[in-house]
């Protein structure tokens, strides 16, 4: 059987540092956790209270979440970023960087000067949370241009529509094709394509809100969600982003075929505005999309809004 000096042993020799905290936010006690690679030595901190060492939000945070362990007394899992500046009293050896810990949350069934207590396990999971954060990006992001893709964008569409639904806000929604671009290719070369696409993206992030999304839905097609534009603001905001494309491949960005032919480079949008009788937003994309075929049909260079 293990003797008190050796489960001491054991609880300081924990990879993770264990804290005991009170209902009230005290910290009573700290095991483990002592490589200063993933830690900073918390032993200081005993005796304190959460709210004297951290900012407010945060320590209400930890207080609620400590009481949901307590009155639960279910394992409660937790996500969150701390850095040694965040914690008044830490010393600053020990990760430079914030921390992002996952906590494990226990309730204890004892009550420690009358205060019901959780034992707070806080991992460091930065390696972890930072390569899930890469990946979340790479899958939500086009390759060529860095714009959101069709995935990001269906998921930023469910969002707008069904806030739309309950608040009533406005959302409208651009869709536009480069126009000619396979002639683009053809006389110019599929890395001419490539750039002017890329050229367009970049048009779109300075010349609109950061508020707004915009996406490569594919191939040269694009769309853009405005939250909180109606539909005569989103055609304002169309006519715009059209004459800036025409202006800066005119200007600054004149492409030309091989035997030195400019060529010039237009977008076609369709326009519409998410209505109360959408049933879902494929019904508002779709809208966007015929208005984008008549701005085609109609001669291309032009917004179409429906
Ligand atoms: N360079 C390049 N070309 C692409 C890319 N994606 C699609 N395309 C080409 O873009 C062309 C799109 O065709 P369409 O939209 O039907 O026709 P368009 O020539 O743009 O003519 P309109 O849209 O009718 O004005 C096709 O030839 C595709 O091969 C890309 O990533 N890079």
């Amino acid at each position: 059987m293990l003797d008190a000096e050796m489960m001491t042993a054991v609880l300081a020799a924990l990879p993770d540092p264990a804290f005991l905290i009170s209902r009230s936010g005290k910290y009573v006690a700290i095991y483990g956790g002592q490589d200063v690679r993933y830690y900073h030595d918390g032993t200081s901190l005993i005796g304190q209270y959460i709210s004297d060492l951290v900012k407010p939000e945060k320590a209400n945070w930890f207080i609620a979440t400590i009481e949901r362990a307590l009155d639960s007394k279910e394992l409660l899992i937790e996500e969150y970023e701390l850095s040694n500046k965040d914690v008044k009293g830490l010393s600053d050896e020990g990760p430079v960087e914030p921390i992002w810990f996952e906590g494990r949350i226990k309730a204890l069934d004892f009550k420690i000067d009358e205060e019901g207590v959780v034992l707070w396990v806080a991992s460091n999971i930065s390696q972890r949370h930072e390569l899930e954060t890469r990946l979340r990006q790479q899958s939500d992001t086009d390759q060529l241009t860095g714009l959101f893709n069709r995935r990001r964008l269906e998921r930023e569409l469910s969002y707008h529509f069904n806030a739309f639904k309950r608040h009533g806000y406005a959302v409208s929604i651009l869709m536009f094709d480069l126009d000619h671009l396979k002639l683009l290719n053809d006389s110019c070369g599929h890395h001419a394509g490539d750039q002017a696409i890329c050229k367009i993206a970049q048009i779109c992030q300075e010349s609109l809100r950061q508020t707004d999304i915009t996406c490569r839905f594919g191939g040269d097609e694009f769309v853009i969600v405005l939250p909180h534009l109606n539909l005569d603001q989103a055609n304002t905001t169309a006519e715009r982003l059209r004459v800036a494309v025409e202006q800066a491949f005119l200007h600054n960005h004149q492409l030309h075929t091989q035997e030195n032919i400019p060529v010039n480079i237009s977008i076609s949008i369709g326009v519409t505005e998410v209505s109360n009788q959408d049933d879902s937003y494929e019904q508002a994309l779709k809208r966007a999309d015929k208005a984008l075929y008549q701005a085609k049909r109609g001669g291309r260079n032009r917004v179409v809004s429906a």
